[in-house]
């Protein structure tokens, strides 16, 4: 099992390796169901993929083994989970836990081919880790992964001294990371105004650097800070000392990153749709396991959804969200919390008066440009949506069936599942993309339904 071996588990690591490309073209479109009327229903949301992609790569970077419980089990997970696999990590299900993943690190090896298939945290995590291997680590994904900014990384590992070339288009995949073993670190400068990870990245691998490393954000905008601080706050509960003092400069102390039993909060951007679901049907949607803090911009839902017309409630650790089913337009800035856009969007689409959604100029590099996305299929449905230089502005209008194009963008996806609720005759093309992080998604939101 250790080295490349498969896990036990064989179906969901059979997703990992799915092609994006491929599945629009055999799986017929899904019929998105209408809601049968007020909800009252409890979904049990599966874990989050930033903290189990984190948590597996500190597992991999630490002093002994660890596990994870209620690790998400998806698309950019098992495709995190199989590369750390090949670079020399063991991750294996652990028979008497259903569900946990045991982690013993190893030495990172090279040569190796790492596939990022679309996951963001996949291309933008793993460079650093590579940089410890002993040889080449080549990176390549989806056609569509080909088309994300990487350059802030590269440029950044090549700042340190590691070697890094480029088989394509300058500052995207596909690229090999060439290790010595070790990374000296020290102090570098990254403009993420393009993506966040770019600098969850680096200070993710930076303890295993022999003088820990300084990271100065130095572009116009930084989108994403909870998921820096998420990064942070998991350094720091693995012992690795971070100084975040300095806004926009993050000092990490070279130091052994502590061996850990983690469990892993629900996936709050994923509780999105089925939360905003309350709000287009009426009804009560819950979501327990609702963490009292968080670093998941999921956190700002309750706010962001009370905004638009519903009511909410923790009870414990159950989040219930109420709505009437009229859904009030916002201005909202979402640049800490861009990927819940998608799903903000369908409602605004189904509101009774204009939103404006701002801050969001990186989704452009997201799974798809998703203001283009979104701005065509609002559109194709009847429905008016602008982008503008940052954000969208969405103005309602009736909407009618249609086929919602996915792009191989699981939120757009759930953004179709959203806008079916409400719009009769309304098909989602390639549903399965869902499995990107949620892999049963049709069989939550029915559940929802029943
Ligand atoms: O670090 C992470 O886990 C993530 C950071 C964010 O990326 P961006 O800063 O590129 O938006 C977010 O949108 C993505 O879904 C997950
Ligand atoms: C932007 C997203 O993903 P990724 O981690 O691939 O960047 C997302 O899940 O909305």
């Amino acid at each position: 099992m250790a080295d490349g071996g498969a896990e036990a588990t064989a179906s969901p690591d059979s997703l990992a390796g799915m092609s994006s490309e491929v599945a629009p073209t055999t799986a017929p479109d899904w019929p998105a169901p209408v809601a049968p009327g007020p909800l009252d229903a409890t979904v049990e949301v599966p874990g989050s993929k930033s903290l189990t992609n984190r948590y597996l790569v500190l597992a991999a970077l630490a002093d002994g083994p660890g596990r994870l419980r209620g690790a998400l089990r998806s698309r950019d997970t098992l495709l995190m989970a199989q590369a750390l696999r090949d670079l020399g990590t063991t991750i294996e299900d652990d028979p008497e836990a259903p569900g946990d993943w045991v982690v013993t690190p190893g030495a990172f090896r090279g040569p190796r081919a790492v596939d990022c298939g679309l996951a963001g945290t996949v291309m933008r995590f793993l460079p650093a880790v590579a940089a410890l291997a002993d040889g080449e680590v080549r990176f390549d994904g989806d056609a569509g992964a080909r088309l994300r900014p990487m350059g802030p990384v590269l440029a950044a590992l090549r700042a340190l001294g590691v070697g890094v070339t480029e088989h394509g288009e300058p500052g995207h995949l596909p690229f090999t990371v060439t290790g010595t073993g070790s990374v000296e670190g020290g102090v570098v400068d990254v403009d993420a105004s393009g993506s966040s990870q770019f600098v969850s990245g680096l200070l993710l691998t930076a303890p295993r650097f022999a003088r820990g490393l300084t990271v100065r954000h130095t572009g116009p905008t930084l989108p994403s800070l909870p998921h820096i601080e998420m990064t942070v706050a998991v350094l720091r509960a693995a012992g690795v000392a971070v100084d975040d003092s300095v806004p926009t400069v993050w000092q990490v102390e070279p130091g052994p990153v502590a061996a850990r039993d983690v469990r892993v909060e629900p996936d709050l951007s994923n509780a999105a749709p089925f939360l905003c679901a309350a709000l287009v049907a009426g009804g009560t949607v819950r979501v327990p396991g609702w963490p009292a803090a968080t670093t998941q911009p999921g956190g700002l839902l309750p706010g962001i959804l009370e905004q638009m017309g519903a009511t909410t409630r923790l009870d414990g650790d159950v989040l219930a969200v109420t709505g009437t089913g009229r859904v009030r337009g916002v201005d909202l800035d979402l640049h800490a919390a861009g990927e819940i856009a998608p799903t903000i969007a369908a409602l605004a689409a189904l509101a009774d008066s204009p939103t404006r959604l701002r801050g969001i100029a990186h989704l452009r590099g997201h799974e798809t440009d998703r203001l283009a996305a979104l701005s065509a299929e609002i559109t194709r449905l009847g429905g008016q949506a602008e982008q503008t230089a940052d954000g969208l502005v969405v103005t309602p209008r009736p909407l009618h069936g249609g086929t919602v194009r996915t792009y191989a963008d699981h939120r757009m996806a759930t953004f179709g599942a959203l806008l079916g609720l409400a719009v009769p005759g309304v098909e989602v093309q390639d549903v399965a993309t869902t499995a990107k992080t949620i892999p049963d998604f049709v069989g939550l939101w029915d559940g929802m339904l029943a």
